[in-house]
């Protein structure tokens, strides 16, 4: 990338996370020399009603006018130089920084437009996606960076930006660290996509290589916090809620360590790791949801509850207590589990199982603690695995 080259950001993407991030993206471009100052974000056009007026408005123009996306993220000024596009391919024309951050069921019908519209050898992309892609054929988990990559061709290089985020408290500017995970280029174009989600001292984005590290642990970690919300439910306290954060990790580590090449160990203790797996397990949507989940099971156990009514209980809690927003949890537990079934490995990974068989088998939610009472040890599955990278299989 030569310096004459502006970088032309597009968002894909403006949920609750999306908009949140275009508040520190949107700032940075205009004070950033290499980037353009208009930001485009791709809009899923929808119609909204205002307090003020009974008739329905277009989202986008709502954006545009008020500066504020008034249903994913209430109360929260963008910049102004945030340019909300409903139409995708206006949205990434030209574009050279792509940011994915959209509920991942959305994408695949969206790559090619995108593809076919951005600048056509100076575009990279950062997905703030959390989910997994699961590969029928070879029954493996696939990154949804590597989709990214695969669809967009001609050597397009998609890293991740994942951390202890919970959206609303990044926009309202609480301190917070995020992990950008990904070789971009060189030390110089690294730290140009480093400083456009970078914002000192309240955002602090630390730049590792370990995509796939990073990315797995942003989609294991929702399946942990789906047990955080039963573990509320049962009104098991603290030391519980930290016994299942830890088996939580456990999985998480030996499931990368199985699936994935080249984990570093020390990704999770990286905001992408810990910090995220923490924060999603006391204050995520995944989390509050499980616990409505398994209030609404606590009190009528003797229900028999088969895989099409837990799939319809959990859509009634996401529409009423979401309002809109996305639940990804389910999404990645039902692709891990399909890769644990056809391998024949729900023994190995307890914890998911049972996370797996409370959501959509009827398995008692008071099975929970069963699955947390395991005596594997860390520090034992680190040792076994020599290297600083995680190599278990
Ligand atoms: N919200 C948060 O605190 C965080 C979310 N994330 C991740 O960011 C990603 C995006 O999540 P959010 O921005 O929170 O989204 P969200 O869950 O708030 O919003 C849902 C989005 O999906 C869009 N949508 C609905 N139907 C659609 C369709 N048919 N086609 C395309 N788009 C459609 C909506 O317009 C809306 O923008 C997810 O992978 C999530 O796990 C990551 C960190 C923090
Ligand atoms: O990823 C998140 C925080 O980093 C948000 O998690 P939830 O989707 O559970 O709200």
């Amino acid at each position: 990338m030569s310096d004459s080259i502006h970088e032309q950001i597009c968002i894909i993407g403006s949920g609750n996370w999306g908009s949140a991030i275009a508040t520190k993206i949107g700032r940075n471009a205009a004070k950033l020399p290499f980037c353009h100052d208009t930001v485009s974000m791709w809009v899923f056009e929808e119609e909204v009603t205002l307090p003020e007026s009974d008739k329905p408005v277009k989202l986008s123009e709502v954006i545009n006018s008020k500066h504020e996306n008034v249903k994913y993220l209430p109360g929260i000024t963008l910049p102004s130089n945030i340019r909300a596009v409903p139409d995708l391919k206006e949205a990434c024309q030209n574009a050279t920084l792509l940011v994915f951050v959209l509920p991942h069921q959305f994408l695949p019908n969206l790559l090619p437009i995108i593809r076919a519209n951005v600048h056509p050898t100076r575009c990279r992309g950062v997905s703030l996606i959390k989910g997994l892609d699961f590969d029928s054929k070879t029954k493996m988990p696939v990154l949804i960076s590597k989709t990214i990559e695969e669809a967009m061709g001609r050597g397009f290089v998609c890293g991740v930006l994942m951390g202890a985020n919970v959206a609303n408290e990044v926009a309202m500017g609480k301190m917070c660290e995020s992990t950008l995970a990904g070789n971009f280029g060189d030390d110089r174009i690294n730290e140009r996509i480093r400083q456009v989600f970078d914002e000192a001292p309240n955002f602090r984005v630390a730049r590792i290589d370990d995509v796939a590290g990073a990315e797995a642990c942003g989609a294991l970690k929702n399946i942990v916090a789906l047990g955080a919300g039963f573990v509320d439910a049962l009104g098991l306290g603290g030391n519980t809620k930290a016994a299942l954060i830890r088996v939580g990790l456990l999985d998480m580590a030996k499931f990368c360590g199985m699936f994935f090449e080249g984990v570093e160990q020390g990704t999770f203790l990286e905001s992408c790791g810990m910090a995220d797996l923490i924060t999603t397990c006391y204050g995520g949507r995944n989390r509050k949801c499980a616990e409505e989940f398994a209030k609404l099971r606590l009190a009528d156990e003797s229900i028999n509850i088969d895989q099409e009514s837990c799939n319809a209980l959990w859509t009634k809690i996401e529409t009423e207590l979401l309002h809109g927003q996305k639940l990804q949890g389910t999404l990645a537990l039902q692709e891990v589990h399909s890769i644990l079934e056809s391998r024949k490995l729900e023994e190995s990974f307890r914890l998911f199982s049972m996370i797996y068989n409370i959501s959509f088998k009827g398995e008692p939610v008071s099975s929970m603690t069963d699955a947390i009472q395991v005596k594997k040890s860390f520090t034992e599955m680190l040792r076994r695995s020599s290297s600083r990278r995680l190599e278990i299989s």
